[in-house]
């Protein structure tokens, strides 16, 4: 039996403050879960800042505390009324009632630190009810879990989830549970070995999603915030900041140790020693990109990240000259849990400077004088510094970016500058200054320069040598447009291709091609290890056994354009599964050029349905050949000469019975009807084939060489539609109530499908916005130029949203 491939989504209280976000989270969930996944969540908006408010108020014949406390349980009231209908409203509202006698008793202890954890864990439990609820209502079967029956931990301030404990209680819970529902699971609480219920501390959340994911063994983690992900600089202070939607989990953990608050060490640490991805998306937007933490590094070495504090404190030690004493204190704080941000040695006058947060500063400042004193040393502690650092793997060896940094930091009053761990960060404590303009200064010098795009062709046919003509002259002027390098790093046809990451000509490829067989595990591997920025694979092959690797290729982080059918059109749970292994490794996958080659049909269906418009029925001719073939065919010429004229022009597919049959066809309108957002199946398409039995099984050779096979049967129906009035045009229909097919149909000569010009596609989409007269596109719908021209398109909008 395989297992079933887990996937944790997190939201936390400012993805559920209102109904609409809670509405918001269905939506997502419908389109990013799966039957089987684990959902964690915070408590509603600020419920626990209000519950710890209650706590805070709380004395005995005081009112303020109930004031605080009613209005919190009418905020809850009124998302369970504004989201919920029937028995599950009610019933949800009277266990709120019974929740709120529940509190009221337990305020009676409030001072006592169990009774203030018990209060503070009802957000959580509130919100993954009514999540829970709301699901179910939308037809996402589901079930809710309380965490604290699985999750065990010490009490403390930062609690660390022993997980040797938990497993076991876990999959007890788990196994309770049907593998189809979706389940929910309270974030941010446990309970300790005497059973009383604890929470996780400062990010308890985030932590307890990885955690979860962890004892789940589950595959992939998304935690869904108000921001997309992590920014090459703090968007709110640099206006170009861009969102990096790759980053190493070492980059990720200097981030956090350095302070940044995007993302803290606890959430990554559980990431160490499991085999789930993690990506960092927003709610709101989640089509605006996101970032994946990778656990393999990837990319150039260098700065990704310039990243500053405000406040910074510095603690001074002034030593007797020994050295191991340093190393001494230094354990004694990572011990102590108290490690600083940075820290410098200097030899010159035996000083020890250690930099913290003004968090942690009078704490840290009361353990190195505990230590001090021990060792007769003298402590010194100032405010008033801040922090300007650079993060990225082996950015303190990258000799342009560490020189920017050193040069930029010349002009200022430094008090030092540190190389982070395993050269991942340099790090400057300068006096407290305001820090925009070097933060701004920094970061247009540093990732302002171009970046590096890899591309990987395969296919080298008609499409794919044309599109190599366009891409060496319009390579300058995208570069130019968008910063970017553009590096044609491999060229791959049916008998093997070449790789060369340092670039190879466009114009020369083909000409000098050295071709070696593909051995495709060698290679992904290659691939994996590619020194590009990003990376975009191309298929222009029309071949099924590429179109199996499109999974892999987006685990590997790439994007990928395709001109190729297969996958657009496969089974849908194939279909789906690429669709989420693109989503879930932040690549993209665009295939504008597979129906209607350069016409905006995609594009149109995805605006109307972005803009809120529902597609009822899609027709039209959506074959170049076939249209082609069909406004030329009037008897004057035999149609296995026409057939033959197509196929040189390059029109058809490489075997042109795939034409003929209706299957690409039936493929293109598979493809639109998913895009407008329909499960069809190929097997719910009816179809009509051209071609004769007699010719179905021969090579392309020898089908070539008996096309005349097909006059007899062409001829006989163009005589039928001719006595009629009427004319011959290869059609396909898709609507609403799910009724597809592709098929000759005879058509008056004023029929808007019969008067094209030869090989144009034309595209009629009925909607609810455009029902009486449909949406119309029509043009040139095959060949060599406007198919380049579309993938040449889907490389300028990858362009566009990768800088
Ligand atoms: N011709 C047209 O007007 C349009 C074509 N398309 C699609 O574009 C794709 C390419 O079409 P054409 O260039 O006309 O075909 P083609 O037959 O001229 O070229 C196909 C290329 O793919 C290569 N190839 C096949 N199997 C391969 C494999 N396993 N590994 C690596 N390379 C492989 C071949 O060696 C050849 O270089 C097809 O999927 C087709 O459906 C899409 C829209 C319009
Ligand atoms: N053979 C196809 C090519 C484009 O997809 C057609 O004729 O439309």
């Amino acid at each position: 039996m395989s297992k079933i491939q887990r996937h944790v989504h997190k939201f936390g209280g400012s993805s559920l403050a209102d109904a609409s976000c809670f509405q918001r989270v269905v939506d997502i969930l419908g389109k990013y879960s799966q039957a089987g996944d684990l959902i964690v969540v915070s408590a509603p908006g600020k419920t626990t800042n209000r519950l710890l408010e209650v706590l805070d108020r709380y004395e005995p014949l005081n009112s303020a505390a109930a004031r605080v406390l009613e209005s919190l349980i009418s905020y809850h009231h009124e998302l369970i009324a504004e989201l919920l209908t029937g028995q599950s409203a009610k019933h949800l509202s009277e266990m709120l009632e019974q929740d709120k006698l529940a509190i009221t008793r337990l305020l009676t202890q409030a001072c006592e630190l169990p009774i203030r954890h018990e209060v503070l864990s009802f957000g959580e439990r509130w919100s993954a009810r009514l999540l829970s609820s709301l699901l179910n209502q939308s037809e996402l079967a589901s079930d809710w879990l309380d965490s604290r029956d699985f999750l065990r931990a010490p009490a403390s301030a930062q609690p660390q989830v022993d997980f040797q404990a938990s497993q076991p209680l876990f999959a007890q819970q788990l196994a309770q549970y049907s593998s189809t529902l979706r389940l929910v699971v309270t974030g941010f609480i446990a309970r300790d070995f005497d059973g009383q219920t604890i929470t996780l501390g400062r990010n308890g959340s985030d932590y307890s999603a990885t955690e979860i994911a962890a004892l789940a063994d589950a595959v992939h983690t998304t935690i869904w915030s108000d921001v997309a992900g992590i920014y090459s600089a703090d968007p709110r202070k640099v206006r170009e900041a861009k969102l990096l939607n790759k980053l190493a989990l070492t980059e990720a953990c200097e981030l956090s140790r350095i302070g940044a608050s995007v993302l803290h060490a606890r959430s990554l640490e559980p990431l160490a020693r499991s085999a789930q991805q993690l990506t960092l998306r927003s709610s709101y937007t989640p089509e605006e990109g996101s970032t994946q933490i990778l656990r393999q590094t990837q990319g150039s070495s260098g700065a990704r990240i310039v990243s500053t504090l405000d406040e910074v404190c510095l603690i001074d030690i002034t030593f007797d000259g020994l050295p191991k004493s340093v190393q001494s204190l230094l354990h004694f704080l990572q011990q102590q849990q108290i490690t600083p941000l940075t820290w410098q040695q200097r030899r010159d006058c035996h000083m020890l400077r250690l930099a913290y947060t003004c968090e942690l500063f009078e704490q840290a400042r009361l353990i190195v004088n505990q230590w001090a004193s021990a060792h007769q040393f003298s402590v010194e502690g100032a405010r008033g510094y801040s922090l300007l650092a650079l993060v990225g793997r082996g950015v303190s060896e990258h000799a342009n970016h560490s020189g920017q940094f050193y040069r930029l930091l010349a002009r200022q009053p430094v008090a030092f500058i540190q190389q982070g761990p395993a050269h991942g960060s340099l790090i400057a404590v300068l006096p407290k200054t305001t820090l925009e303009p070097l933060l701004n200064e920094l970061h247009q010098a540093l990732f302002i320069q171009p970046r590096r795009m890899g591309l990987m062709v395969f296919g080298k046919g008609n499409i794919g040598q044309q599109w190599l003509r366009l891409f060496a002259h319009e390579r300058a002027e995208l570069e130019r447009r968008y910063n970017l390098r553009l590096v044609l790093a491999g060229v791959f046809g049916r008998d093997g291709g070449v790789v060369d990451f340092h670039g190879l000509d466009p114009t020369q490829v083909l000409h000098s091609f050295q071709s070696k067989p593909v051995v495709w595990s060698e290679l992904l591997e290659r691939l994996a290890e590619h020194p590009f920025d990003e990376m975009i694979a191309i298929d222009m092959t029309a071949s099924e056994s590429i179109s199996y690797y499109y999974p892999h290729v987006a685990r590997l982080g790439l994007h990928l354009i395709s001109a190729n059918k297969y996958a657009g059109s496969a089974d849908g749970a194939f279909y789906r599964q690429v669709q989420q292994a693109f989503a879930d490794h932040g690549g993209r996958w665009l295939y504008n050029a597979t129906v209607g080659a350069g016409l905006p049909i995609q594009s149109s269906i995805n605006m109307l349905r972005d803009a809120g418009d529902h597609i009822q029925e899609i027709s039209g001719i959506f074959s170049g050949t076939l249209s082609w073939l069909f406004q030329q065919f009037d008897g004057s010429q035999p149609f296995s000469q026409l057939l033959n004229q197509a196929w040189q022009q390059g029109l058809t597919e490489p075997d042109p019975r795939e034409d003929l049959s209706g299957q690409d066809v039936q493929r293109k309108l598979l493809i639109l009807a998913r895009e407008a957002g329909y499960a069809l199946e190929a097997r719910q398409i009816e179809l009509q084939s051209l071609v004769p039995a007699s010719l179905a099984l021969l090579s392309i050779t020898d089908f070539m060489m008996h096309l005349n096979a097909l006059d007899e049967a062409m001829n006989q129906a163009l005589q039928t539609a001719q006595q009629q009035g009427l004319v011959l045009r290869y059609i396909a229909r898709f609507n609403a109530n799910g009724q597809a097919k592709v098929g000759v149909e005879m058509l008056p000569i004023e029929h808007p499908f019969a008067n094209l010009c030869p090989c144009d596609n034309v595209f009629a989409i009925r909607s609810e916005w455009y029902q009486q007269n449909p949406l119309v596109i029509q043009g040139p719908g095959a060949g060599r130029e406007v198919t380049a021209g579309a993938i040449q398109s889907d490389l300028v909008t990858l362009c566009q949203r990768l800088t």
